[in-house]
């Protein structure tokens, strides 16, 4: 059966989103299988591509090939590229709820999320560290308890899943606990199957400290918290090692030992990727109801005042949510 579109969210309507939304749309406008549309003010992509505004995501998939298809936001005042603007702050909110509603009623296929500048958001009250926590919250159902939602990213040959996202590097010790491990440990495990198609996915835990803490002489956390947490999974069935040095893993998991590394800190991860593969990275969010992938990047003020800002991660991040799309609907 085919999917509907996917969905793109405006994002920072001052950053680099409208012109990468655009120049993806005139690089992917000739796939049908990767058609999508953008909720956002119309006037922000009509100055890069032909633009056809809708008023259902049922009529994107007949416009894409022609015209980049978008669902309108109104309340967005005039905002210049490389200026971010805090009045732009509820536009940029409500195309995410929108966007995440679409999904969830079946009118899109997944949520590709256009880069925000989260202190500017802080500033007006938003109280998620991110998008990834946003959606999460706005996937619970009522009355349910809270989901767990894990950011990964990959690029450059890696998936790289995170124990802690966004806070302070202070804090890290004292939030990773056995069972949240686990449960990080089992949702990754569960992704890399169903929404990679990879039948006996292997992981590799990272330590935290140097040389995974060296027997305990350089730190506790791998002897007390991981490797107990990696016990309790393998008792499970699932492949996962023990804490390997941080420093070491990932050139392991390159070589195709492991195929997925659970990170420890949000830059531990990350900084491999986006080292290796800044602009084939994407962002994914595993263990929500919905598929939602982004670009590795953020706003990239700079990128967008200068003009032609690069689509190739954001590409990336569209062509990713598709394909877990398609895996989950084969499932
Ligand atoms: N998915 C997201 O929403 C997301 C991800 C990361 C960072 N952010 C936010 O982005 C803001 C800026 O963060 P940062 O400066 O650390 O990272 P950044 O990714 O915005 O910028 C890093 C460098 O990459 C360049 N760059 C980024 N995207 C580009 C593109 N498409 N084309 C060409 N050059 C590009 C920038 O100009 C800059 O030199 C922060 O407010 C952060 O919260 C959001
Ligand atoms: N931690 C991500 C990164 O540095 O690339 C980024 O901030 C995006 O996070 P959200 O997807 O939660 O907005």
């Amino acid at each position: 059966m085919p999917l509907p579109p996917l969905v793109l969210s405006m994002g920072d309507p001052a950053g680099v989103g409208p012109a990468i939304t655009a120049a993806a749309w005139d690089a992917l406008k000739n796939d049908s299988s990767l058609a999508f549309y953008v909720i956002g003010a119309p006037d922000l992509y009509s100055q890069h591509c032909p633009v056809q505004e809708i008023s259902s995501p049922e009529e994107a998939a007949a416009a894409f090939g022609s015209a980049l298809p978008v669902f309108p936001i109104r309340n967005l005042p005039e905002i210049a590229p490389g200026k971010p603007d805090a009045a732009a702050a509820p536009a940029i909110i409500s195309a995410i709820e929108t966007g995440v509603a679409h999904v969830r009623a079946g009118k899109a296929a997944g949520l590709v999320t256009n880069p925000i500048n989260k202190a500017l958001l802080y500033g007006t009250g938003f109280r998620h560290p991110g998008h990834t926590e946003f959606i999460a919250e706005l996937c619970r159902s009522d009355g349910a308890a809270a989901l767990r939602p894990v950011m990964m990213l990959t690029g450059g040959g890696l998936r790289v899943a995170l124990a802690t996202i966004h806070q302070s590097l202070a804090s890290v010790p004292g939030s990773l606990t056995r069972d949240s491990l686990v449960e990080l440990g089992t949702i990754v495990h569960a992704a890399l199957k169903t929404d990679f198609g990879i039948p006996s996915p292997r992981i590799a835990f990272s330590g935290l400290n140097p040389h995974a803490g060296e027997n305990g002489a350089l730190g506790r956390e791998e002897i007390e918290i991981i490797n107990p947490a990696a016990e309790t999974l393998r008792s499970r069935n699932i492949d996962i090692s023990d804490a390997r040095p941080g420093d070491t893993v990932f050139a392991e998991a390159l070589s195709g030992k492991y195929d997925a590394v659970i990170a420890m800190t949000h830059d531990q991860g990350l900084i491999p990727v986006k080292t290796l593969d800044f602009w084939g990275g994407v962002n994914m969010t595993l263990g929500l109801p919905i598929v939602r992938t982004s670009p590795d990047h953020g706003t990239g003020y700079d990128a967008a005042a200068a003009g032609n800002p690069r689509p190739d991660s954001l590409i990336a991040a569209i062509k990713s949510a598709a394909m877990v799309a398609r895996n989950r609907q084969t499932q």
